[in-house]
């Protein structure tokens, strides 16, 4: 079974987790783009949803879905979004389509995080696999770079990207994160950073793992 197809059991694994008459917030990417075609089936029931990306704003719409700005509600029940790797302690990296600060926003309006990844998303350390994010104004990009460099990492500027909020982003390899709740606080005290795509502090609540054997769901 290929990768696709597991994003797509996970994504529509998370459709029991929308209650109706609830606005739901809405992460982006590939797993994502699954959830929201998923979701259309259920426009009729519930209010609308929050969106962490422009990306996903438009397809919300373009399946018939309100969509609500960040600043119209107190509090969401569920905040669905996916990840690029997940621990067995249900921390996260995000951001590797650059919309990590935006989803940290809509992810802490909620009462449950819902992450759903297909398996090859699962480390013990995070920064195994994947670089870790970081969304920097673009002024700062080379002394947080530095700074990146004096903790022991090595900072790739991802050219050609602008987030959303108009800023650049620094993927760090090399960094092998043992404490991330630490790391997320260190990393965010740095001057020019907005965020960077460690969810630690504020971790998934439940994951749902797209499996060729179906769902796998840890509470
Ligand atoms: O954090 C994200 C975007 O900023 C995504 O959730 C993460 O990159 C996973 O993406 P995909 O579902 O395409 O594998």
């Amino acid at each position: 079974m290929d990768q696709l197809e597991m994003k797509k059991i996970a994504a529509r694994a998370a459709l029991k987790y929308v209650k109706p008459d609830t606005i739901v917030g809405v992460g982006s990417g590939s797993t994502v783009n699954c959830f929201i075609e998923a979701l259309g089936e259920m426009r009729e029931e519930i209010k609308g949803a929050v969106a962490a990306s422009k990306k996903s704003e438009e397809l919300l719409k373009a399946q018939g879905i309100e969509v609500f700005s960040a600043n119209d509600v107190s509090s969401l029940d569920i905040y669905v979004d996916g990840a690029d790797e997940i621990t067995p302690h249900k921390a996260m990296i995000k951001g590797g389509g650059a919309a990590l600060t935006r989803e940290k926003i809509v992810a802490s309006l909620a009462k449950t995080f819902i992450c759903i990844v297909d398996s090859s998303k699962q480390v013990d350390v995070l920064g195994s696999t994947f670089p870790l994010p970081v969304e920097v104004i673009p002024m700062a990009r080379s002394q947080v770079a530095r700074k990146l460099v004096s903790l022991g990492g090595s900072p790739e500027y991802r050219e050609g990207v602008t987030t959303d909020n108009g800023n650049v982003i620094l993927d760090v390899h090399n960094f092998k994160i043992l404490n991330p709740v630490e790391m997320e606080k260190e990393l965010n005290n740095v001057a020019g950073v907005v965020t960077n795509g460690i969810f630690a502090l504020n971790p998934a609540n439940i994951v749902i793992i797209g499996t060729p054997d179906g769902a796998k769901v840890i509470e």
